[in-house]
């Protein structure tokens, strides 16, 4: 296993690239630590399996290298980087059994009869198909074969990291969540570095000990889910993560105090004077009804079973909170209180660092 590092690392799909909006990742330097379960969490197009593919040797990088450890990897192909690579459709041998599937990448290996038996065995209990070991893939559904493929990702031990490309877009719900839960245990179990790309961030959330937020060809945040609920370090990752993501107004910030339209709103942390066009983002699990504060128009309140979500108007800026069970709400107009030290201070999009806390009231 091994540390990955992606040093000045760019990649443009074209020969001759202009400027940065022609480069598909923009400029990047990322360490994955040894033995990690990354989540690589973005919108469709941003860069994912780009970079996924760099990792793997599938594409070679305009620009930048990759080391693996100490060993610049950059122009080796895939086959000496020791990675195993599970994609989301089911890339599976049709003549050969579950059986020799899931062994096929240990014999490939020259591992003896008795560790490959063992290994095969423990790998299909993990994915559920025990019962189904002298079966061939030909007439297996899709899921089934893309259980197989998972297998096949997770069977040798001796790999430098798994790398995962929405693995289970074909698998049925249910299903989901009992293969996360499984590849959670092997992660634990064997401490590979795994590497998990997905744009749904409850896959991202319940998988990953750090999750890595790509947007527009970088890499805006890497963060635990914590760090990415609380101070989502980039406007992206507060409304990609979350649901409703975080609610943003333009505002004008000085110390510990932010205007919106005039109206001021306590922050929990002094700021620096900031530059550029400034927002505050904060959750719609910390915004709540008061009786004085920022003024709502309520557009509409919509019933999503554990709660409630208010979506209203600050400003002509759209609002959204959560309401609890017994509160009672009615369109029209209203005021919002936003817990100080909940709210970010971003500027032109990536937040700023508070200098020091609140000064007392
Ligand atoms: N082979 C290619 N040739 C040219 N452009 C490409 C190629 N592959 C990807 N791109 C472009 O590079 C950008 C990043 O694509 P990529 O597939 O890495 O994104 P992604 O985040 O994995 O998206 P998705 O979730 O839809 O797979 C996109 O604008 C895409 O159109």
């Amino acid at each position: 296993m091994a540390r990955i590092t992606l040093s000045n690392l760019a990649h443009s799909y074209l020969p001759k690239p202009r400027g940065e909006a022609d480069f598909a990742l923009k400029e990047m330097d990322h360490v994955w630590q040894d033995g990690g379960a990354y989540a690589l969490l973005g919108a469709s197009g941003c860069g994912k399996t780009t970079l996924l593919n760099i990792i793997s040797g599938l594409l070679r990088p305009s620009r930048g290298r990759v080391l693996f450890g100490e060993r610049d990897v950059t122009d080796a192909p895939t086959a000496e980087r020791n990675i195993a690579q599970v994609f989301q459709f089911p890339v599976v041998y049709d003549t050969m059994t579950v059986r020799e599937n899931l062994a096929f990448p240990l014999r490939n290996r020259g591992r003896d009869a008795a560790y490959v038996e063992a290994r095969v065995g423990q790998i299909a209990r993990m994915i559920g198909m025990e019962g189904a070991l002298d079966t061939r893939a030909r007439g297996l559904t899709a899921d089934a074969k893309q259980k197989i493929s998972l297998g096949r990702g997770m069977v040798r031990e001796d790999v430098n990291a798994i790398l995962f490309d929405e693995p289970l877009t074909v698998i049925d719900p249910h299903m989901k969540w009992e293969l996360r839960t499984q590849l959670k245990r092997l992660h634990r179990e064997f401490g590979h570095t795994m590497i998990y790309v997905t744009h749904d961030q409850t896959e991202a959330l319940t998988f990953a000990d750090k999750v890595v937020v790509m947007h527009e060809g970088r890499v805006v945040q890497t963060g635990t889910p914590e760090e990415l609920f609380e101070t989502p370090g980039h406007t992206f990752v507060g409304y990609f993560i979350g649901s409703p993501g975080m609610n943003l107004f333009e505002a004008e910030v000085s110390g510990d105090m932010a205007r919106v339209m005039g109206h001021p709103v306590p922050l929990g942390a002094t700021y620096p004077p900031t530059g550029g066009r400034v927002q505050i983002g904060v959750r719609p699990e910390f915004v709540s009804l008061a009786d004085a504060g920022l003024p709502v128009t309520i557009r509409r309140i919509e019933d999503v079973g554990r709660h409630r979500i208010l979506r209203g108007e600050v400003f002509g800026q759209p609002v959204n909170l959560l309401l609890p069970e017994d509160r009672p709400a009615a369109t029209g107009s209203a005021f919002l209180q936003l817990a100080p030290e909940k709210i970010n201070v971003y500027s032109d999009d990536w937040r700023v660092q508070p200098v020091g806390a609140r000064r007392a009231a």
